[in-house]
């Protein structure tokens, strides 16, 4: 069995500068799980032309803003990542060039060999999140997953997650004495498998 040696982090794209290029059907993905992940990011999308489905789901974010021309290197400027996903192979690869030039981390949507980073299938319960990646392989696959594990995990882990915040909070005595608590209390989660060993 071949490894998975992505690296997975969670970005604060609301304080962070996103840009994305192409406003295609591509574009619009990429533009769509930015903002349902977060309604706030700040993105700026370049693009010769934009799909009517990207500009009236943008009208109502107002961290994003669409300049409709050709890319041009300047449009890197101030960014912390960018998504190339034009349908033109050899401007993704200038729009990688000139990215790591200026150190910009970036997704080349139509080369997964140039990404630094991939985007992942994201299952969402309130402040739960698991993002999904299959290393390239099968991002239909990764979409599956999402589906059955948004089913099959229980709305009611959000409300879980609060109540274990408030006692996290609450929680006095040094920091093993806290982690200690903190296992006992959701020992229950694991208590078939600990009982296992
Ligand atoms: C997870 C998701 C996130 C997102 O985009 O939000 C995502 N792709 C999604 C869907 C999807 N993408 C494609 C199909 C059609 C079926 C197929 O071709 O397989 C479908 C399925 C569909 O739409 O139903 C086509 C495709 N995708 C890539 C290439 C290029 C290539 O492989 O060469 C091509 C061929 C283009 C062509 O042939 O022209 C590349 C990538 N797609 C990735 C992510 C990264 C790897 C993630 C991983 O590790 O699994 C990576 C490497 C880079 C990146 O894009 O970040 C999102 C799930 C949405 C959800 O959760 O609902
Ligand atoms: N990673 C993925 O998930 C994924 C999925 C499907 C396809 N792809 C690949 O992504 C690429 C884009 O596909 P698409 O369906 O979005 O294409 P599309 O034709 O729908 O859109 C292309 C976009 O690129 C823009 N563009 C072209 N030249 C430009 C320039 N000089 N400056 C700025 N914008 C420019 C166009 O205006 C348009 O908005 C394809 O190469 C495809 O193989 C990737």
């Amino acid at each position: 069995m071949s490894d998975n040696h992505l690296f997975p982090v969670f970005f604060k794209v609301d304080r962070l500068n996103v840009l994305v290029v192409g406003g295609g059907h591509v574009g619009h993905e990429k533009v769509s799980a930015l903002l349902s992940n977060c309604p706030t990011a700040s993105l700026t999308i370049v693009a010769t032309e934009f799909r009517p489905e990207l500009t009236a789901l943008v009208k109502d974010y107002p961290h994003v803003e669409m300049v409709q021309k050709p890319f041009s290197c300047g449009d890197l400027f101030g960014k912390d990542l960018v998504i190339a996903a034009t349908n033109d192979h050899d401007l993704n690869v200038t729009i990688w060039e000139k990215a790591r030039s200026c150190k910009v981390l970036i997704n080349v949507a139509d080369t997964p060999d140039l990404c630094d980073f991939y985007l992942g299938s994201v299952v969402q319960k309130g402040n739960l999140k698991i993002a999904i990646s299959t290393n390239g392989k099968s991002p239909t696959i990764a979409k599956r997953l999402k589906q059955v594990l948004q089913e099959c995990l229980p709305d009611s882990l959000d409300a879980v997650l609060e109540k274990l915040h408030l006692i996290r909070n609450r929680l006095s005595g040094d920091f093993a004495a806290k982690v200690a608590k903190l296992n006992a209390l959701t020992d229950v989660l694991v208590e078939e498998e600990t009982h296992k060993h």
